[in-house]
C-alpha cells in the first residue's frame, strides 16, 4: 500500500539574479508519509525554506522551479504534480491552506496588524468553506484557538496581533494553518522567533495537534534539538543539496556525512566540554559553489584530487539511509 502523501523528485528551484544563478534547491529527492514528520536541517542558506516554499509555489521573485516534480497524493486515485501548476492558478490556491497548511518563520510578518485575530482566522476558514456562515466560522475559529492553547479564546479572538505575546502569536499562526484541517503542515522554523521556554511548549503543541488532526508535518529548522524531538525522518541540506537522509535514529546514532557529524558536534550537551565545536569555515557564497563536493573546503576527511574535483554520488549506506559522499563508495561496492 502506498503510504506517501508527498513526493519530491529531482526538484530544482533557481533564482536568476543580476549577479548570476542561485541554485537554492538543486535536484533534491524525498517523500513524506501520511501522519509522519520529516525534518529538514542545515545552516543558513542551505535551501530549507526555498524547498518548503517550492512545495506550494510561494518562492519569492525571481525564484522559479526549473525542473522536477512535487507529487501530492490527494487521495487513492488522484496524484497532482504541484510543480507543474500555475502558481497563481485556482488548483494551487485551493491546495494552499486547505490541503497544505504553512506556518511562517515570522508570525509578525505573516499576520495582519490591522485585522483582529478572529477576522483573519475566519477569513482563512471561509476561503475554503464558502458554505459556512460567519457565525459558524467564528465558532470554528474559537475552537481552533482553544485547540492551540489560547486561554479565553472567546475574548482573544477580538485582539489584534500586537496585543499578543510572541508565543501567543505563534499559536495564532498555527491555528490559521490548521483552519481547514490540512493533510500536511509545513512549519518553517516555528520556534525561532520565540524564547527558549516557550519553544518546548510549541513543539509539544505541534505533536499533539498532529495526532488530533492526523497530519503529516514537514518541519524546517537549523536546530537539531527540535529535529530530535519531532522528526521521524531527517534530511540534512547543504548548499541546495541533500547530503544525508535517514531515520532520526540513523542520523543521531549513526551519522555518516562529515557535515552531519559536524552539525551534531555543535549541539550543546549537558556533559560536553565548555566550548562547543563549531564547523570549520563558512558556507560558500551561492555564486562560487565549489567544483567538487560542495562541503569539501570545510571537510576534514577530504580526499584531495577527488572530493575537490568531482561531485560525489548518492550512496544508500543502509536501507533508507542515504549519504552523498565519496568516503562511502567502498561500502557501496561491498553491499552490491
Ligand atoms: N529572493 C531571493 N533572491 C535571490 N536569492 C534568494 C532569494 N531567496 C532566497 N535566496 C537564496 O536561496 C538560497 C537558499 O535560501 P533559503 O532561505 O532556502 O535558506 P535556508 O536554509 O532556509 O536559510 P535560513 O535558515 O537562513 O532561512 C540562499 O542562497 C539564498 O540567498
Amino acid at each position: 500500500m502506498n503510504n506517501k502523501l508527498l513526493e519530491v523528485k529531482n526538484l530544482k528551484t533557481y533564482f536568476e539574479t543580476d549577479q548570476g544563478t542561485v541554485k537554492a534547491v538543486d535536484g533534491i529527492n524525498f517523500f513524506i508519509e501520511k501522519q509522519k514528520t520529516v525534518g529538514i536541517v542545515g545552516e543558513s542558506g542551505s535551501g530549507k525554506t526555498v524547498t518548503a516554499q517550492s512545495i506550494i509555489q510561494i518562492m519569492p521573485w525571481p525564484g522559479k522551479i526549473i525542473d522536477g516534480e512535487v507529487l501530492f497524493y490527494k487521495n487513492e486515485k488522484e496524484i497532482i504534480d504541484l510543480a507543474k501548476l500555475d502558481p497563481k492558478g485556482k488548483i494551487i490556491r485551493e491546495i494552499r491552506g486547505k490541503e497544505i497548511g504553512y506556518i511562517f518563520q515570522e508570525p509578525m510578518t505573516a499576520l495582519s496588524p490591522i485585522h483582529t485575530v478572529g477576522s483573519q482566522i475566519i477569513e482563512a476558514i471561509r476561503i475554503h468553506n464558502s458554505m459556512l456562515t460567519k457565525k459558524e466560522a467564528r465558532k470554528k475559529a474559537i475552537t481552533l484557538l482553544k485547540n492551540v492553547g489560547i486561554p479565553s479564546p472567546e475574548k482573544k479572538i477580538n485582539d489584534y496581533t500586537f496585543q499578543l505575546s510572541g508565543g501567543m502569536r505563534q499559536r495564532v499562526m498555527i491555528a490559521m494553518a490548521l483552519s481547514c484541517n490540512p493533510k500536511l503542515l509545513i512549519a518553517d522554523e516555528p520556534t525561532t522567533a520565540i524564547d527558549v521556554t516557550l519553544q518546548a511548549q510549541i513543539i509539544k503543541l505541534l505533536k499533539d495537534l498532529q495526532k488530533k488532526y492526523e497530519m503529516s508535518i514537514l518541519i524546517i529548522t537549523h536546530d537539531l534539538a527540535v529535529i530530535a524531538e519531532m522528526a521521524d525522518e531527517v534530511i540534512v541540506m547543504y548548499l541546495g543539496k541533500i547530503v544525508e537522509s535517514g531515520t532520526v535514529f540513523d542520523i543521531f546514532d549513526n551519522p555518516k556525512h562529515p557535515y552531519t557529524k559536524a552539525l551534531l558536534k555543535s549541539i550543546p550537551n549537558k556533559t560536553s566540554k565548555k566550548y562547543l565545536d563549531t564547523i570549520k569555515g563558512m558556507v560558500p557564497d551561492a555564486f562560487s559553489i565549489p567544483n567538487g563536493c560542495e562541503f569539501e573546503p570545510r571537510c576534514e576527511f577530504s580526499i584531495k584530487g577527488k572530493c575537490n574535483k568531482y561531485k560525489p554520488p548518492i550512496i544508500e549506506i543502509k536501507k533508507g539511509q542515504f549519504v552523498r559522499c565519496f568516503l562511502y563508495e567502498k561500502a557501496c561496492e561491498e553491499n552490491e
